[in-house]
């Protein structure tokens, strides 16, 4: 019995991936993660490093890259909701500059894969979310990067409005797309 539904999405390797879950009275169950059929699927990582935030609501936290260490990223929220976002910035990409936006929740379980050579953000909706997710990178705080949440090119459809939006110091600083230079 297959334990996952990837989903493909309109960026190639990007996908949304739905647990199978099983109830009881006890309550549920669910695999997060499997090797052969995330293999199967395409996806080929070696995860190295999980990570958990909580976040109040109208937090954006993104929009993240690591410039020479890039990190591959597969994403969920444990409680509450988030919009999830993954940025294409790989320069031979049919998809450059384009997103893929998913709601992710507590109650849907789907997980977002993105993968290295992306940007990556959410925010969050409900009114207070925790988001875990795998990483296939260390983090390096030297070699972190960013592009600012509401650039114009991108264009991501945020549901919330700007003064609803909650944004680390670091966060605010980022620069459009166009104006930062990346490798991938
Ligand atoms: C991301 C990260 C942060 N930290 C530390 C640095 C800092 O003191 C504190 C908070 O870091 P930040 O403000 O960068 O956390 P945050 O804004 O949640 O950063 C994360 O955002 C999401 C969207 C991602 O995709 C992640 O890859 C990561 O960039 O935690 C680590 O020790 N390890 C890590 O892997």
């Amino acid at each position: 019995m297959r334990k996952f539904n990837f989903i493909k999405t309109s960026i190639e390797g990007v996908f949304i991936i739905e647990p199978t879950v099983f109830g009881d009275e006890r309550g549920y169950f669910m695999e997060t993660f499997q090797k052969n059929e995330f293999e199967e699927a395409g996806i080929n990582e070696y995860f190295v490093q999980d990570n958990q935030s909580k976040s109040k609501k109208g937090v954006l936290r993104g929009l993240h890259f690591q410039y020479t260490h890039p990190q591959a990223k597969l994403v969920r929220v444990i409680k509450g909701e988030v919009f999830d976002v993954a940025v294409d910035l790989r320069k031979a990409s049919k998809t450059y500059g384009k997103y893929v936006g998913a709601v992710l929740s507590e109650e849907n379980k789907k997980q977002l894969y993105v993968p290295s050579g992306f940007a990556h953000g959410f925010l969050v909706l409900s009114d207070e979310a925790e988001f875990t997710y795998k990483c296939s990178d260390f983090y390096n705080h030297e070699d972190e990067g960013g592009i600012i949440w509401n650039d114009p090119e991108i264009a991501i459809d945020w549901p919330f409005k700007n003064d609803e939006i909650i944004l680390s110091d670091k966060d605010k600083l980022y620069k459009k797309l166009s104006e930062t230079s990346t490798n991938f």
